[in-house]
């Protein structure tokens, strides 16, 4: 089992919550955990000389909750998905389980942050971000100069903090839109949930050759279902998903409507070396084709002191 962990971070109205829902909804075996379901009860927030309530601080969120969370995710991330009502969809044992983190204060966190694979941080312009926090209802709704006179010198403090603990932070330009941030976000991602697999698919091969070479009979003794190339080892994506009747494609159903019938290939006795039917060589060479991010950086701001 491999896990990764996305943080979608970024300023207010930044666009995290429709950044990782719609991310959720593409990468199987993810679930979101959001910081902005810990915030305290608004009768413990701190409230300044000006009246305004300190909501955009760590102070006002409980953290040791969040991180609970998050660790019960990390122990066990089947039954943590099995626990919100998601399906694991891979076999055992195959699946890349990814948790993405998603507020406005996540990196600012020490502990939090140290857990990321990945860190996206959302921004958009002042008019921009005071335009959308004035449409958006808050529990308690923002009081009148909250964002002047608090939201936004607040953020920016909390960016400097971030950007003083944090360094490897991509940071993307909330003005694009939607599909074109979560096509950049999912195709990065994606990278690296191919190359854990990949990790751990040349690890299987590595030793299934150890095998072969130590044990030459166990393993070329590899006696053919039918021919069916697909078995055993841990190479076995298409026949792990047999569990995962609603996601599978069309010429999986029609090879397992043939299993125990498959007919055998020309010069096929119904036994094979293991090592002659893998078709994967490039496990050896993850680096090689196929494994590189199609970038589309103009999403990207290569400067971080852009407000
Ligand atoms: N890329 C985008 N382009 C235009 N509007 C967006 C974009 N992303 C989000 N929004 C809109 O901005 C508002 C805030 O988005 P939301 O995802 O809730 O922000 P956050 O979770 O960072 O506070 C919503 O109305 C949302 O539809
Ligand atoms: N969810 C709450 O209980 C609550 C209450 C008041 C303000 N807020 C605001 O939520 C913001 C953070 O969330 P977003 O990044 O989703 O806007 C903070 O700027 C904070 O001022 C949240």
């Amino acid at each position: 089992m491999r896990t990764l962990v996305v943080g979608i971070g970024g300023m207010t109205n930044g666009g995290k919550s429709t950044m990782s829902s719609s991310l959720h909804l593409r990468i199987p075996n993810s679930c979101i955990i959001a910081q902005d379901a810990f915030f305290k009860d608004d009768s413990v927030i701190a409230v300044d000389s000006n009246g305004f309530k300190q909501y955009d601080v760590l102070d006002a969120l409980h953290m040791d909750r969040m991180m609970s969370k998050i660790e019960s995710w990390r122990k066990d991330p089947g039954s943590f998905l099995a626990s919100q009502s998601l399906r694991t969809q891979c076999s055992v044992g195959e699946e890349v389980f990814v948790l993405i983190v998603e507020g406005f204060l996540i990196f600012n966190y020490g502990p939090l942050n140290e857990l990321m694979d990945k860190r996206y941080f959302l921004e958009i312009p002042y008019d921009v971000c005071k335009e959308r926090r004035g449409s958006r209802v808050y529990t308690p709704p923002d009081m009148p100069g909250y964002f002047d006179g608090y939201v936004w010198p607040r953020y920016l403090k909390n960016r400097q903090e971030m950007e003083d603990m944090v360094s490897d932070i991509v940071f993307l330009d909330g003005l694009k839109s939607k599909e074109d941030l979560l096509d950049y976000v999912y195709g990065d991602v994606t990278m690296e949930i191919q190359s854990l697999m990949v990790t751990k698919m040349r690890t299987a091969l590595c030793l299934w050759i150890v095998m072969a070479v130590l044990c030459p009979g166990e393993v070329k003794g590899h006696k053919g279902h039918g021919g069916d190339h697909h078995h055993g080892q841990g190479l076995d994506h298409d026949h792990g998903r047999d569990n995962d009747h609603g996601h599978r494609r069309d010429h999986e159903h029609r090879r397992d409507h043939n299993h125990g019938h498959h007919d055998p290939e020309p010069g096929d006795n119904g036994t094979k070396p293991v090592i002659q039917v893998c078709p994967w060589p490039w496990l050896l060479f993850p680096w090689g084709p196929g494994v590189r991010p199609t970038s589309s950086s103009s999403l990207v701001w290569a400067s971080t002191a852009a407000y």
